[in-house]
C-alpha cells in the first residue's frame, strides 16, 4: 500500500487517500449517528487552542443590495461598486440581497441534500470521494488527513455551465441513483443560478477596480465550477473542534448560504466575528485566486465554521472557478493604473487545485505555500 504524506502549513502529516482510517469494528472513523452518542470525542476531531478562539461579537457590515445594480440603475451602482470596494479592500468578505435566486429554489436545494445526507453511510460510501479528485461523499475527510479532522459532512460535485448540459443531473442519476434524479434537477437549476449570479457580481468587482467591466465576466464565462453542500451534525464537545476550519477558499469568488443555524465566522482586524445567518441574503467571498486575479488590490477571505452543541447545520457553497488551464494574471489596464509590481507569479487553477488535492491542505497559508511548490515544480513560471 503505497503510503505518501501530505504537509500542511503546521507540518501536521497527513495521510495519503490510499489510508482509510478505521475504528475497532472497522468501520470509517466518522459515523455521525455514532459519533454523537459519544460523550468523548475522538482525538483526530480536536483542534489546537490557537483555532477554537471563541468569539461572542458579530459581523456589523453593511448588505449589498443588487437590485438596483441589476436593473443598470446609477446611483445604486455607484453605491454597490463603493461598498464592494470597502469590504474587498479590507477582508473580502461581503453579503448581497435582491441577487435574483428564488427563495423557493434555495429552500428546495436544502430539503433535496437533506436526503441525501440523511442516507445510511454505507449508502453514502457508494458514493465516495475519490482519492485526488473532487466530487462525491466525504466523512470528515477521514480518507485524506489524519488529525484535525473537520466535523462534517461534505457533498461535491462539479458545474460546468456552458450550453446549459444537464451534466449535474447526470451526475446525481449514475453517482446516487435515479431516485435522486429530481434532486439533480434541483441543483442544475440552482447552479445555473450560481452562475448568472457569479457573472453579476465579477461584473461589479471589476468596475469598483477600474477595468473593463467585462473583463472578470469573459474571463470566467466558460469556467468550471464546484458545489458543495456542508452537513454539520450537532456535536456535544462543539467547543473543541470545527465544523471547517481556518482558511482562505483557494478558488475564486465563493457564493454561499447557510442555513439559520449560524456558524460561519469571519478573520477580521485579528477578531473573529460570528456572521449572522439571513435567509434572504448570500455571503460572497473573495478567494486566493481572485486575490490573485487584481494582483492583490482585494484579499481572500479568512474564515472557519464552528459547530453546534444541539443543533445540525447546512450550508451551501458554490466555489467559481476558472477554467482549469487559463494562466491566472492581473488584467493590463489594472496593472497600469495600480503601477506597482506583480505580485503573484503566473499559475492556472489545474495548478492551485493539484496542489489542495494532493499535496497540501488549504489553510489560511495556501498561497504562500503554493508558489514555492510550483516554482520548484516548474522552474520556468513566468514571474
Ligand atoms: C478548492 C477547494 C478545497 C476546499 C474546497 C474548495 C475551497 C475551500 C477548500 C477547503 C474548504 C478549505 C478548508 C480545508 C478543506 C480541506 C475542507 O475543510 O473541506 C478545503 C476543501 C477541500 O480540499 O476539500
Ligand atoms: O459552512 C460554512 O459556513 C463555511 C464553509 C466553508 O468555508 C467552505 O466550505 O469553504
Ligand atoms: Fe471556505
Amino acid at each position: 500500500m503505497s503510503l505518501s504524506v501530505l504537509m500542511d502549513s503546521s507540518s501536521t502529516i497527513l495521510l495519503h487517500p490510499s489510508i482509510e482510517p478505521r475504528d475497532e469494528t472497522g468501520s470509517v472513523l466518522f459515523d455521525p449517528s455514532k459519533l454523537q452518542k459519544q460523550s468523548s470525542l475522538p482525538s483526530e476531531f480536536i483542534w489546537p487552542c490557537g483555532d477554537l478562539v471563541h468569539t461572542q461579537e458579530e459581523l456589523n457590515e453593511p448588505l449589498i443590495d443588487l437590485g438596483g445594480f441589476i436593473k443598470g440603475d446609477e446611483e445604486a451602482t455607484a453605491h454597490a461598486v463603493d461598498l464592494v470596494k470597502t469590504a474587498c479592500s479590507k477582508h473580502g468578505f461581503f453579503q448581497v440581497t435582491n441577487h435574483g435566486v428564488d427563495s423557493n429554489l434555495i429552500q428546495a436545494a436544502y430539503q433535496e441534500i437533506d436526503a441525501v445526507f440523511k442516507l445510511p453511510l454505507n449508502k453514502k460510501l457508494g458514493f465516495q470521494r475519490k482519492p485526488g479528485g473532487f466530487s462525491g461523499y466525504s466523512a470528515a475527510h477521514a480518507d485524506r488527513f489524519s488529525a484535525k479532522l473537520p466535523w462534517k459532512e461534505t457533498f461535491s460535485f462539479g458545474y460546468q455551465g456552458l450550453n446549459s448540459d444537464p451534466s449535474v443531473v447526470h451526475y446525481f442519476s449514475s453517482a446516487l441513483g435515479e431516485d435522486f434524479e429530481h434532486t439533480g434537477w434541483i441543483y442544475q437549476k440552482y447552479c445555473e443560478k450560481m452562475r448568472e449570479l457569479s457573472l453579476v457580481i465579477f461584473e461589479l468587482l471589476a468596475i469598483s477596480l477600474g477595468i473593463d467591466r467585462l473583463h472578470y465576466r469573459k474571463f470566467f464565462e466558460d469556467g468550471n465550477s464546484i458545489m458543495r453542500c456542508n452537513y454539520y451534525p450537532p456535536c456535544n464537545n462543539s467547543g473543541l473542534t470545527l465544523g471547517t476550519g481556518p482558511h482562505s477558499d483557494p478558488t475564486s469568488l465563493t457564493i454561499l448560504h447557510q442555513d439559520q443555524v449560524g456558524g460561519l465566522e469571519v478573520f477580521i482586524n485579528n477578531k473573529w466575528y460570528a456572521v449572522r445567518p439571513r435567509q434572504d441574503a448570500f455571503v460572497i467571498n473573495i478567494g486566493d485566486t481572485f486575490m490573485a486575479l487584481c494582483n492583490g488590490r482585494y484579499k481572500s477571505c479568512l474564515h472557519r465554521a464552528v459547530v453546534n452543541k444541539e443543533r445540525e447545520r447546512r450550508s451551501l457553497v458554490y466555489f467559481v472557478c476558472p477554467k482549469e488551464d487559463k494562466i491566472v494574471r492581473p488584467p493590463q489596464d489594472l496593472m497600469c493604473r495600480s503601477g506597482g509590481p506583480r505580485v503573484y507569479p503566473d499559475f492556472t487553477w489545474s495548478d492551485l487545485l493539484d496542489f489542495t488535492q494532493n499535496h497540501y491542505r488549504a489553510d489560511v497559508a495556501t498561497l504562500q505555500s503554493f508558489f514555492p511548490w510550483l516554482l520548484s515544480s516548474n522552474p520556468t513560471s513566468n514571474f
